[in-house]
């Protein structure tokens, strides 16, 4: 089945605090940063998981890039991890993390994404954590569920699945790598491609091209795990995310910049929000 992605399919089940909410029950999010040179991909996913609604949102980074990261943080908060099995133990508590954006495509990716998914924590990968299965994505299938999201653009899908967006096109060729994936593939471009395991797919039409700006992927990557480390169900999130990520973009208009992303979205929430048919 194929649908157009919009607020009617997924508004009702987007998220909202009650009375009795903190921030630990409202949902926990983690984002893997990479080295010091190249700590703002991290950055954007988690300033735009805590805009979407995380309660708390950490960065977890190897030692040498804490003390670049920790005077460029506020809100979102820190943890140093120094192998595998480190990042496993941060992890353990989180409702989701984000692992891709800068990672570093290198067998340290490889092992970090292999400790996550012996977490319970559902994961969003991007960029070079769908890089790095080049020529192997039969090992990142077996890590996956469909709690997961992969959030790969053509490029990073190319090297993925090799010559099958030019056999199938973008609505069967990322309807067919959610099979093989087992999770949620969210193949981005102009009109961003969501698919399920199950054979569901939703088109977003209508993004504008002013999203193409670097780290605009990776505030959606953040987007979509804010949305997860609040349960909400993945193909939902991940589409929710798609919607309000491009409408965001659409309403800045020209000069946007991937920072301006994360705070254009409170508006859009709340105006989703009140529309929610049935929400007091
Ligand atoms: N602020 C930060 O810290 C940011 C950090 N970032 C991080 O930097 C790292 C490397 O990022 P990157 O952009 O060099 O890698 P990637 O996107 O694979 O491009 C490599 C080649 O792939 C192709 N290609 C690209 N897009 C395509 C598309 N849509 N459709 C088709 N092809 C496409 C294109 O090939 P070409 O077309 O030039 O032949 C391009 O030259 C990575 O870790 C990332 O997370 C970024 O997130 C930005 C913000
Ligand atoms: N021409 C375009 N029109 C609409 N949206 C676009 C266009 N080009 C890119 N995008 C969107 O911008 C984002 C770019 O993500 P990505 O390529 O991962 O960038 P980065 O790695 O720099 O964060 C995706 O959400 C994609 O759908």
């Amino acid at each position: 089945m194929t649908e157009t992605n919009g607020p009617a399919l997924w508004a009702s089940a987007l998220p909202r605090p009650t009375a009795e909410t903190h921030k630990h029950s409202r949902g926990r999010l983690g984002v893997v940063s990479g080295p010091p040179l190249r700590t703002g991909a991290a950055r954007l996913a988690a300033r735009a998981g805590l805009r979407i609604g995380a309660g708390l949102v950490k960065v977890f980074c190897p030692p040498d890039a804490a003390m670049v990261l920790a005077p460029a943080l506020e809100a979102v908060m820190l943890d140093v991890f120094n192998d595998p099995l480190d990042l496993e133990r941060l992890s353990e508590p989180m409702d989701a993390v984000v692992i891709g954006p800068a990672a570093g495509v290198d067998e340290a990716t490889v092992l970090n994404i292999a400790a996550l998914e012996r977490t319970g924590a559902a994961l969003v990968l991007d960029a070079d954590a769908l890089t790095v299965f080049q020529g192997r994505v039969d090992q990142l299938a077996l890590g996956l569920d469909r709690d997961d999201v992969a959030t790969p653009h053509a490029g990073e899908f190319e090297r993925l699945f090799p010559g099958l967006l030019a056999q199938k096109g973008r609505e069967d060729a990322a309807r067919q790598a959610a099979d093989v994936l087992g999770c949620i593939v969210v193949l981005k471009g102009d009109r961003t491609v969501i698919a399920a395991p199950d054979g569901r797919v939703r088109i977003n039409d209508g993004a504008a091209p002013w999203l193409a700006t670097a780290g605009s992927g990776d505030v959606l990557a953040g987007m979509i795990g804010g949305l997860l480390a609040q349960s909400m169900d993945s193909f939902e999130a991940a589409s929710a995310a798609v919607w309000l990520h491009a409408e965001a973009a659409r309403r800045f208009g020209p000069g946007l910049i991937a920072e301006d992303l994360p705070d254009r979205l409170p508006p859009l929430i709340a105006q989703r929000l009140d529309a929610a048919p049935g929400d007091a």
